[in-house]
Formats: C-alpha cells, sequence, structure tokens
C-alpha cells in the first residue's frame, strides 16, 4: 500500500482508500486517522459514501485501492473487535433484551459459562438504565430502549473501535437528546474508540473530538478536519452555552450548505489527501495586543 511507511500510525489508520462502483467513484483516496480513545465523526450529505466508509471500516465492504489499519492490523473483515451500532436497532426479535446482549458475549467469549456471560450482560444493561426491563423482548421495548439494548451490546464487547452509522436518527428529540448524552458518558467512561456518522451537526459537536468534512460525491474527498476543542464533559442542555460553540457550528453548517457542493469532485492545486486542512474554528482569535 503506498504511503504506509510514511504515515505515522495512529491506532485506526485509512490510508488511502477508494472505492467505486461502475461507471461511478464513491469516493477516492481517503486518508484519516483515529486515535486511541478519540471520537471522530464524519459528516456530509447524503450519497457522499459515509456508510461506506462505516462499512469498509466494520470489514462488511472492502476498499478498491487503499486499507485500513486498527492496532497495527490491516482488516480483512468483519470482527468483534469493531462493534457496530446500526440506525435500527438490529437486535433478535425472539430474545429478550439479556439473551441479545448474552449472545454477542458468548460469541466474543465462547469459553465463558452461562452464569458468568449472564452477569456481565446485566452488568451492560444496567449501564444504560436498562438493568430493569432486561426479560423483555424488544417488541415489549420503546424504540429508545432497544437503542439503548443495541449500545449495551456493543459496549460489552468492549471493542477496539465503536462504530456508529447515525445510530440516534430514527429517535424523537427527546429521546435522542438523553441518548446522545449518555453515549457521550458511556464512551468516556470507557475511553472508547469511536466513529459515528451524523447528520445531526449538533450531535457531532456534543460527541466528537474531531469531525471529518466530506465534499458531496461522486469523486467525495474529506475536505478538511475539524478539531473539536470545546472544553469537556459536554452536555446537550448547555452545549450552546460554551465558548467557541457558535463559531464552530457556523463553521460545520457553512460547509454543509456551499463548500460540500463547491467543492465536490475538485481538487485545489497542491491538494495532499493524506493531510487535509486541519481547523479550529472554536478557538478564540488572539487578542490584536498578543497577535
Ligand atoms: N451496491 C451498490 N451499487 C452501486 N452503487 C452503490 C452501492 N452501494 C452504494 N452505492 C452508491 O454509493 C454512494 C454512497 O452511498 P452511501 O450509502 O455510502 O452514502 P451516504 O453518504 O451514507 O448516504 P446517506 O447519508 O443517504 O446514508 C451512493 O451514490 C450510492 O448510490
Amino acid at each position: 500500500m503506498a504511503g504506509l511507511s510514511a504515515m505515522q500510525h495512529p491506532y485506526v489508520s485509512v490510508e488511502g482508500v477508494t472505492r467505486a462502483y461502475p461507471g461511478h467513484v464513491v469516493f477516492r483516496d481517503l486518508w484519516f486517522g483515529v486515535n486511541r480513545g478519540e471520537f471522530v465523526c464524519l459528516v456530509g450529505h447524503s450519497g457522499c459514501g459515509k456508510t461506506t466508509v462505516l462499512n469498509i471500516l466494520a470489514g462488511l465492504d472492502a476498499p478498491d485501492a487503499g486499507g485500513v489499519i486498527v492496532d497495527g492490523q490491516e482488516i480483512r473483515g468483519p470482527s468483534l473487535d469493531r462493534a457496530v451500532i446500526f440506525q435500527g436497532h438490529a437486535l433478535m426479535p425472539w430474545m429478550t433484551a439479556e439473551q441479545n446482549v448474552v449472545f454477542a458475549l458468548s460469541c466474543r467469549h465462547p469459553r465463558w459459562g452461562k452464569a458468568r456471560l449472564r452477569d456481565a450482560a446485566r452488568e451492560a444493561l444496567d449501564k444504560v438504565g436498562l438493568g430493569q426491563a432486561a426479560d423483555r423482548r424488544p417488541a415489549m421495548l420503546s424504540g429508545g430502549m432497544k437503542q439503548r439494548v443495541g449500545i449495551a451490546r456493543a459496549l460489552a464487547l468492549d471493542p477496539k473501535m465503536l462504530l456508529m452509522d447515525e445510530p440516534f436518527s430514527a429517535l424523537d428529540a427527546l429521546t435522542r437528546s438523553a441518548l446522545q448524552d449518555e453515549v457521550a458518558r458511556l464512551v468516556a467512561e470507557a475511553n472508547q474508540t469511536a466513529f459515528m456518522i451524523t447528520h445531526d451537526v449538533d450531535e457531532a459537536i456534543l460527541l466528537a473530538d474531531r469531525i471529518l468534512l466530506m465534499t458531496n460525491g461522486p469523486d467525495a474527498r474529506i475536505a478538511e478536519t475539524v478539531v473539536n476543542t470545546l472544553a469537556k464533559p459536554r452536555n446537550r442542555a448547555t452545549l450552546h452555552k460554551l465558548p467557541g460553540y457558535h463559531a464552530l457550528r457556523d463553521h460545520i453548517l457553512e460547509f454543509l450548505l456551499t463548500r460540500s457542493r463547491t467543492l465536490a469532485g475538485t481538487r485545489p492545486p497542491g491538494w495532499d489527501p493524506t493531510s487535509p486542512p486541519e481547523v479550529r474554528p472554536a478557538e478564540a482569535p488572539l487578542p490584536v495586543a498578543a497577535q
């Protein structure tokens, strides 16, 4: 793979990844890293290839060029090291919440006995506030509760990387913001490395350490990495009061409204795909006297 040795390897390293279908290059030559314990969001318009990127990270799809290295190993297919939380909850309907988590855990830890699996599943469900509902099947749970089971199941696996494809988009606004706060807390507690796709700018600002901005497709690219310097911990109710929040939000919205389109299919002179520009819109400009 070209450029591999030249790049300093972060925990997750996406290196020169291209995906094309006949007559249609979805994206070309994507390079980005995710450090251990870092939360990275990918933002872009519908069709630019976000789910395809996530599927490649999950090992559910393969790039046409380039590759992905996780913890020093190139990924070759799906693995429980990379747990995915989908938009729909993807629970097995005939199993209770607890059995759903136990099933995933038993794949991860085939030598564990029943009691140990059950205890670990209960602990995971307790963490997402579902201890009382462990014996209910998905049909007896609300949408938010089902998504909580999916979160518990993914985190119980203690994956190297947590992958989330718009995990809250099917939920009502109140449930969504409660779950966003919860995921922020759980991911921080576990120092979990996470990668998430979202259309919701505030969700990205709440959760991400860095936000990758993708141009419109076809032939999409990562135009910019936005470093989220807002203080942590953050929560949805007070996010908009943090200094720098408005500058950060405006920057991302401006990209989505204008530059994602005007930059589509272009490669500016001197463009280096291995290191898209990094910006910190939330950092206050230095006072003139201090510059
Ligand atoms: N199996 C396939 N065959 C041909 N084209 C495909 C296939 N899967 C995806 N595509 C195309 O790849 C492009 C990227 O799709 P993808 O689902 O990754 O986009 P996205 O950014 O996640 O969109 P959304 O935000 O709407 O979910 C789209 O133009 C889509 O039509």
